[in-house]
C-alpha cells in the first residue's frame, strides 16, 4: 500500500496536495511518503523477526535505493541498520545518525581508503566479496590494531530478478565468493590478525517476486552453515540480502499488502528452522520503491502523423530506469479525471536529446495539456539515487512529506553548483 492518493480532485501525498509541492518547490521534483516508508519497514522487520530462528533478524535497509537525508532519519528512528555499498554512504548513514554498530558495507570494489574509514568508524560488518579484498581488510585493520567482523558473500549460482541488468546471483555475475573456495578462505581467514568472520551473507539479485528463487539460493546456503560448523568454524550471521520485488503495475487503489512479504518470511523461517544463527536482510526497493514518486510537469504536446509526443520537463538523467531497464512506470495525472474519460496514446518523453530519452510508447492517458502535472509512480526506489547531471540538467530537489506538512530534504542543486567555475584549469584564469 502506498500514501498516494485522490483527494478534493487532486493527486495528494498524504495530506499535502502535490500541485502545492509543484508550485512551491518547482518540479520536477521527488516526493516521499513517510507512512508508506514506515509501514514497509515495519511490515518486513515483524515478519523476519517472527520467522527468523529465536527471534534474532537484523534489518539493514539497502540506502543504494534511496540515500536521501529524511529517508534515513525516517528508518533511523524505527531502529534500522543501513547496508551501504561506498565510503560515501558509510558516510552518509552516520550522517543520518544510523549508530555504526548498525551498517553493514556490501560492495565487489573496496579500496583500501574505504575500508579503512569504515573500520575505524567501527562498523557492525564487511560483506567480503573475494580472496584479495580479505587480504587488504585484516591488513588494514589490523594496521589500525582492530580486528573487523565480516562475513563472506557467496555466489549461489542462483540468479534472480527484474531484469538481466540487476541479477547478481549468477556465477556469470561478479558478486562473491564461489561456494567452492568459501571453507578453504575460512580457514586462511583463522590465521589472519584483522578479521573475525562471523559467517556468510547472499544476494541474488532485485525485483524478485518469485519466492521459489530465494529458497533455491537460501537452502543453499543453510547446507553451506551446517558444512562450515561441521569443519569447526565460527558461522553465527547469514545475511539474506535484499531483493524482494514490489508491484509496479498497480491498480488505482491498490493494495498489496503483506502477502509477499508474509510469504518471504514463512519460507525463510522454514529454510533457517532450528538453524542457530543470526539473520540479516538488506531490502531496499521493497522499503522505499512505492514510497516515492516523480512529478512532473508537462512542456509541450508535439502531434506528429504517427505518434503523439507529450514532452515533460522530466527526463532520463531524473528517472534512468525506463531507458535503462524497459522499466514501467505508471503515470497518474494529478488532476483527477473522471473514470470514463477518453484516452489518448501518448510517448511521454523528455528534454534530453536522446531518443531513449523516453518513459513510454502509446501509453494509454487522459488528454493533457501543456502545463499539466503528472507523476510518474513507484519511483521512490533507484530514481533519486540513480540521477546524474546529463545534459547539464540539475538535480532535482527531493521532498518528504508526513501527514499534512513536508519538507525539502534536498533542495534542486544550484547551477553554481553544477557549472563549478572555481574548478576551470588555472592556465585560464
Ligand atoms: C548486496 C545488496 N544488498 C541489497 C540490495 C538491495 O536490493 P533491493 O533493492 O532489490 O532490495 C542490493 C541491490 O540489488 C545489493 O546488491
Ligand atoms: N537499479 C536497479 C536495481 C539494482 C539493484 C542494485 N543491486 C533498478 O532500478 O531496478
Amino acid at each position: 500500500m502506498h500514501h498516494f492518493a485522490y483527494r478534493d480532485g487532486s493527486l495528494h501525498a498524504e495530506g499535502v496536495d502535490l500541485k502545492r509541492i509543484a508550485a512551491e518547490v518547482g518540479t520536477p521534483v521527488y516526493v516521499y511518503s513517510t507512512a508508506t516508508i514506515e509501514r514497509h519497514y515495519k511490515l518486513f522487520e515483524t515478519a523476519v523477526k517472527q520467522a527468523a530462528p529465536a527471534g534474532k533478524a537484523h534489518v539493514f535497509y539497502a540506502m543504494k535505493a534511496n540515500g536521501n537525508l529524511g529517508v534515513l532519519k525516517t528508518l533511523g528512528a524505527l531502529g534500522a541498520g543501513i547496508d551501504t555499498v561506498s565510503e560515501g554512504e558509510v558516510r552518509k548513514a552516520l550522517a543520518a545518525g544510523i549508530p555504526a554498530d548498525k551498517i553493514v558495507f556490501s560492495g565487489v570494489g573496496k579500496s583500501e581508503q574505504e575500508l579503512r574509514f569504515a573500520v575505524e568508524a567501527g562498523i557492525y560488518q564487511v560483506n567480503i566479496e573475494s580472496e584479495s579484498e580479505l587480504d587488504l581488510l585484516s591488513r588494514v585493520a589490523a594496521s589500525l590494531g582492530r580486528r573487523q567482523e565480516a562475513v563472506f558473500r557467496v555466489n549461489p549460482d542462483i540468479g534472480a530478478g527484474g531484469h538481466a541488468k540487476i541479477t547478481t546471483g549468477s556465477s556469470e555475475n561478479k558478486f562473491g565468493v564461489s561456494f567452492e573456495e568459501v571453507g578453504r578462505l575460512y580457514a586462511r581467514a583463522a590465521n589472519l590478525p584483522g578479521v573475525r568472520i562471523m559467517g556468510l551473507a547472499v544476494h541474488i539479485g532485485s525485483q524478485i517476486r518469485e519466492i521459489d528463487a530465494f529458497e533455491a539460493a537460501y537452502a543453499k546456503m543453510v547446507a553451506l552453515v551446517g558444512a562450515l560448523k561441521g569443519e569447526g568454524h565460527r558461522v553465527e550471521r547469514l545475511d539474506l540480502g535484499g531483493g524482494l520485488g514490489i508491484p509496479y503495475d498497480i491498480p488505482k487503489a491498490f493494495d498489496y499488502g503483506p502477502s509477499l512479504i508474509e510469504a518471504y518470511a514463512q519460507m525463510v523461517g522454514r529454510v533457517t528452522k532450528g538453524l542457530d544463527v543470526e539473520l540479516g536482510f538488506e531490502p531496499g526497493r521493497l522499503i522505499v520503491g512505492n514510497a516515492g514518486i516523480l512529478l512532473t510537469r508537462v512542456l509541450h504536446l508535439n502531434p506528429r502523423p504517427t505518434r503523439q509526443f507529450l514532452v515533460v520537463d522530466a527526463a532520463m538523467n531524473d528517472l534512468v530506469r525506463p531507458a535503462m531497464y524497459e522499466a514501467y512506470h505508471e503515470i497518474w495525472p494529478v488532476d483527477e479525471r473522471p473514470a470514463d474519460a477518453p484516452e489518448v496514446a501518448y510517448d511521454v518523453v523528455g528534454p534530453i536529446c536522446e531518443s531513449g530519452d523516453t518513459f513510454t510508447t502509446g501509453r494509454a492517458l487522459p488528454p493533457l495539456g501543456q502545463g499539466d502535472l503528472v507523476a510518474f509512480m513507484t519511483a521512490g526506489a533507484y530514481g533519486a539515487s540513480m540521477s546524474s547531471t546529463y545534459n547539464q540538467r540539475l538535480l532535482v530537489a527531493e521532498v518528504l512529506v508526513k501527514g499534512d506538512q513536508y519538507a525539502v530534504t534536498r533542495p534542486r542543486q544550484s547551477y553554481e553548483e553544477l557549472i563549478g567555475l572555481d574548478r576551470a584549469p588555472v592556465w585560464f584564469a
